[in-house]
């Protein structure tokens, strides 16, 4: 990484801005950025990689610098994590700060506690020690510190894969067939796809290849009814409308109305007639009953801690505490109750998180089904067998970064019998 004084000093500023993290890490960049017009592309891609370089490895950081000042914590990150040496920043730097970053250029992180090593906050820690070793801990903390890649699925509606891999390569892009989703391409570094003419033109869309084997758990068929419960901006949505040729009708329901304008560009260019998008109150509105026991497929990607993302969102587990866990976890058994209401006899549900803590999953799942018997809980590795992705997590399908290079996920797969 090479730097200009300029982006240094912007860089501070925007670790003052961003590190008390009184909102979501992206939000206050995109505010930071739009209060420093004069930023060039290049500095925002430099600032932006250093303050989420620093928020994935904070708690290291923070242990080296005796005062965890941004100064401090942006020149520890650079010497650390970045390999800057001395020699590059001497102008830049004191003869004391010049001391300390070579003494702790030679501080081991592996000597270092599990929690500072995977990079976990102790609330954290304790649930996931109830569950997982203290090696795949650090296995899964590690896998979590590195930046994602970017992907992309395919809009079938549109295009085929191995055209638009053809077509990315005769633009200079570097991508690959994802391994387990047939309409993935994963992309290597972070070129601006979003200016490409494949994406303008709605062939490609962003998204992680864990949400696009989602699609095919439900597996929705031309000419069915579709609810997507919980459609944000509609990433899942779009793909269930390529999935069923854009035949039949699914509705894209969420209580954000910002979420579903998002949605809106998206749809333009996807090509698809046959997605509806539609804010509701809550779970409860009174406006679903008219759908009640009609829903061959149900979609349910609840609210959920979101720490399967920290590869992406690493400012999500200072924000997320186990409170605000305790009150997830009553939304996502409020949503899902609601949800299953949609289902005809012999419907499909797939409840999906991208946490990776089992109170948000099974034992959301299973005190459901204790509480509706007329719901069977169906075999995620066997349905994804059906629609030939070879991806055998058990009965739930349970991604990991440290596993499968894609973000964490849950799903498990519901079918009303009666
Ligand atoms: C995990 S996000 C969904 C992401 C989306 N499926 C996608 O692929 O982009 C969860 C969504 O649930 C919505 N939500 C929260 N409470 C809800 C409720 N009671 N009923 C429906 N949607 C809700 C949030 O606004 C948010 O957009």
């Amino acid at each position: 990484m090479r730097l200009t004084f300029t982006q240094l000093d912007m860089a501070i500023a925007a670790i003052r801005t961003i590190l008390p993290l009184e909102s979501p890490a992206d939000s206050l960049l995109r505010v930071f950025f739009r209060n420093h017009p004069m930023a060039g592309q290049n500095d925002r891609a430099a600032v932006a990689e250093i303050v989420y370089g620093i928020l994935r490895h904070r708690f290291f950081l923070e242990y080296l610098a005796e005062k965890a000042t941004p100064r401090a914590l942006l020149l520890a990150y650079l010497v650390k994590f970045e390999g800057l040496n001395l020699r590059e920043l001497t102008t830049f730097i004191s003869e004391s700060e010049a001391k300390w970053l070579a003494h702790i250029k030679a501080i081991n992180l592996g000597s270092q506690p599990l929690a500072i090593q995977a990079e976990f906050p102790d609330w954290l820690m304790e649930k996931l020690q109830k569950f997982l070793s203290d090696t795949e801990i650090l296995r899964l903390g590690q896998a979590l510190q590195q930046p994602a890649p970017l992907d992309l699925r395919v809009n079938t509606l549109l295009a085929k894969r191995h055209e638009v891999l053809t077509l990315l390569n005769q633009e200079g892009i570097k991508a690959h067939a994802t391994p387990y989703s047939p309409i993935g391409i994963r992309l290597s570094g972070k070129p601006a796809i979003n200016q490409d003419p494949l994406f303008l033109s709605g062939k490609i869309e962003v998204q992680d290849e864990s949400s696009q084997i989602l699609g095919y758990l439900l597996a929705p068929r031309r000419g069915e009814m579709v609810v997507d419960f919980c459609a944000g901006a509609g990433g899942k949505a779009l793909m269930l409308g390529a999935l069923m040729h854009s035949q039949g009708r699914i509705y894209a329901f969420d209580i954000s109305e910002k979420r579903l304008n998002n949605l809106k560009p998206r749809l333009k260019r996807s090509g698809l007639s046959n997605l509806h998008p539609q804010r509701i109150n809550n779970e409860n509105d009174i406006r679903l009953k008219r759908l009640y026991g009609k829903i061959d497929r149900v979609l349910v990607d609840v609210p959920c801690s979101g720490l399967g993302t920290l590869r992406r969102n690493p400012d999500l587990k200072w924000r997320q505490t186990p409170q605000s866990i305790g009150e997830l976890k009553r939304k996502q058994a409020a949503i899902l109750s609601s949800a299953a209401n949609l289902l005809k006899p012999g419907g499909r549900l797939v409840y999906a998180t991208c946490s990776l803590l089992p109170e948000e999953n099974q034992d959301i799942v299973k005190h459901f089904l204790s509480d509706n018997p007329h719901f069977a809980q169906l075999n995620c590795a066997s349905l994804l067998a059906q629609q030939k992705i070879p991806l055998d997590t058990g009965e739930y399908l349970q991604l990991s970064p440290a596993l499968h290079q894609t973000d964490g996920f849950f799903a498990a797969a519901l079918e009303r019998e009666n």
